[in-house]
């Protein structure tokens, strides 16, 4: 290839108008009060992992909501934890990490639950953050407007909110009206992403992230914290007919895949009798990875015990916390 034929298009950044907005907007709050339903109806795609089960949201998994005045990055936190563990540590000096080098923070609260001791703990942490911070009431559809209309009080007494808002990420209610309100605390500036890109997250994260989701279906709450899943490799395979060879077909990919528990007894929770249980898991992930990359998959999973990996460092380290 000669220089002439080289693509530079990318590289050029395009007039912008002057009162486009872009920055980046946090989303933190409990287990379970709606952030990654949130997260997708402002993107309007499914990019975070939903679940009924709390604390599935490990990692920083960002959606991209591209309007014709601006752009918000949104940063998914893991959500604070009440720090008994190294990983919870951890992951709350991630989150306050995030929180101080974003431009607006959303803070959601569920209104079909009371503001409790849970709330009381980020609210307490947030003080110390220089962001603004936007109230979120989510689930709104959930109640009565009375309960709403006491919701927002309460949290109108909880802190200082640069604004406070009622949505329903599941019906989408309010959730454009939010989008102006976040985008009111963003600078000017060009978007900070190309048009149409959804996640930056990397393939791997989300690919960790189906495989966790598919292993903990059904199974009981402990088993969340003592669960983690890394992906060890991705391997393309060569090219084994004429379509693949000529580019017209995707090759196929193996992946590579260890999930850690601390214990054999839960080993034995997530393989099943015989491994029926494991292929299931294996099964459905690999159908919902195949639609991910948009190419044939072959998954091979690892159960594997590391005692403790929460309270070790090197171990935490290299499942990527
Ligand atoms: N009715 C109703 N249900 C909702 C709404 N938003 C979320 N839910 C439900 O609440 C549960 C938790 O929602 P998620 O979006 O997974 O919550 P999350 O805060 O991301 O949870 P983690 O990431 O696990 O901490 C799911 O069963 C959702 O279907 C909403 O606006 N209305």
């Amino acid at each position: 290839m000669t220089d002439h034929e080289l693509d530079f298009s990318g590289l050029i950044t395009p007039d912008y108008d002057e009162n486009f907005k872009a920055g980046f907007a946090a989303l933190v709050g409990r287990p379970n009060v709606g952030k990654s339903t949130l997260t997708n109806a402002l993107v309007g795609s499914k990019v975070a992992i939903m679940s009924d089960r709390p604390e599935t949201t490990r990692h920083t998994i960002r959606g991209i909501v591209h309007r014709e005045d601006g752009q918000i990055v949104l940063v998914d936190t893991p959500g604070y934890h009440r720090p008994r563990t190294l990983l919870g540590k951890r992951l709350n000096e991630m989150v306050r990490e995030t929180l101080s080098e974003v431009d607006v923070v959303l803070f959601c609260l569920p209104s079909d639950q009371k503001v409790g001791p849970g709330d009381q703990f980020i609210a307490n942490e947030l003080k110390s953050t220089k962001t603004p911070i936007i109230a979120v009431a989510t689930k709104a559809d959930k109640v009565s407007p009375e309960r709403l209309t006491q919701h927002l009080l309460d949290i109108d007494r909880l802190g200082n909110w640069a604004e406070i808002i009622p949505v329903s990420g599941l019906r989408g209610d309010r959730v454009e009206k939010l989008v102006e309100l976040i985008l009111n605390y963003l600078p000017s500036s060009p978007p900070l992403y190309p048009d149409g890109e959804l996640t930056d997250e990397p393939e791997q994260v989300m690919i960790a992230e189906l495989i966790r989701e598919a292993a903990l279906e059904g199974v009981r709450e402990e088993l969340p914290h003592s669960l983690a899943v890394q992906v060890e490799e991705i391997i393309e395979r060569p090219p084994h007919n004429a379509a693949q060879k000529a580019g017209e077909e995707p090759t196929m990919v193996d992946i590579h895949v260890n999930l850690f528990v601390e214990r054999d007894s839960q080993k034995g929770i997530i393989i099943g009798k015989n491994g029926v249980r494991l292929r299931q898991v294996g099964e459905r992930a690999r159908k919902q990875i195949t639609a991910l990359l948009g190419r044939r998959v072959y998954l091979d999973l690892h159960v594997r015990t590391a005692k403790d990996w929460q309270r070790d460092p090197k171990m935490l380290g290299r499942l990527g916390f």
